[in-house]
């Protein structure tokens, strides 16, 4: 079984998919890590993300222990993943590790949760449960500024709303696979849950997809 969670950055979509992973028993995998290692390592060779060359190259030579990398959470790295990832050519060379991981879960799992921003339209759009998590700018903002802070780094709040506007506007307006939910997706807001709200509603959802794929 497959659980597609897609949403925009800092909607809490990667806290749920590893909560509903542990949950299940199922595989994880955080697909905005490709395109900020992909990113990251642009940046580390002194090149430009929007550079497709050199995107790519960085993209077809990726070595999946880049992605436990410490500074790929940094807003460096989320802005160039932002640029990579308006890329056919990269999407495209990113896309078999995805589609594989998601067939066949590692470590002998049932089955595999992929978060990102097209994987109920673009990488699985088979999966039975997709989820769009979604919150306002603003209290995604606000989320973002407390981890932040609570990780020891300095942060400003206007710059934090004013990094995730800008990467909205382009992961939503790039001709290819553009952050949207997929047309059978369920939405959760939860601009108004918590951590724990957010699971529940979640559960709800997919346990009876669950229930019934496991009777199959
Ligand atoms: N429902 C919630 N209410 C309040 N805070 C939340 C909620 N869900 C997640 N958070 C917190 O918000 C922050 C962002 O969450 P998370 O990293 O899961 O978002 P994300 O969508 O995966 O972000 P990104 O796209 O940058 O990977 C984290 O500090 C997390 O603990
Ligand atoms: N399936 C995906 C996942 C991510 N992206 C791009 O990567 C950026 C970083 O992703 P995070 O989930 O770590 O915030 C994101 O802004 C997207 O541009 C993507 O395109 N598709």
């Amino acid at each position: 079984m497959i659980i597609a969670i897609d949403g925009p950055a800092a909607s809490g979509k990667g806290t749920l998919a590893r909560r509903l992973a542990e949950y299940f028993d199922f595989a994880y995998l955080d697909t905005g890590k490709l395109y900020r290692a992909v990113g990251l390592g642009v940046l580390r060779i002194g090149g430009d993300p929007e550079d497709e060359d050199q995107a790519l190259d960085v993209a077809q030579n990726l070595d999946p222990a880049q992605l436990d990398d410490p500074d790929l959470k940094g807003d460096d790295a989320a802005q160039a993943a932002s640029k990579v990832a308006a890329i056919q050519s990269v999407r495209a060379a990113l896309l078999d590790f995805q589609k594989t991981l998601a067939a066949h879960p590692p470590g002998g799992k049932a089955g595999a949760i992929l978060d990102g921003r097209d994987i109920g339209t673009v990488v699985c759009p088979e999966a039975e449960a997709k989820l769009f998590v979604t919150a306002s700018v603003e209290e995604r903002a606000n989320r973002r500024h407390k981890e932040l802070l609570d990780r020891g780094e300095t942060s400003i709040y206007e710059r934090v709303l004013a990094d995730l506007k800008e990467r909205d506007a382009r992961d939503s307006s790039r001709a290819v696979a553009p952050l949207k939910p997929a047309d059978d997706a369920t939405v959760i807001d939860t601009s108004q849950m918590n951590a724990d709200e957010a699971f529940d509603k979640a559960v709800e959802i997919i346990q009876p997809i669950y229930s019934a794929s496991a009777r199959d």
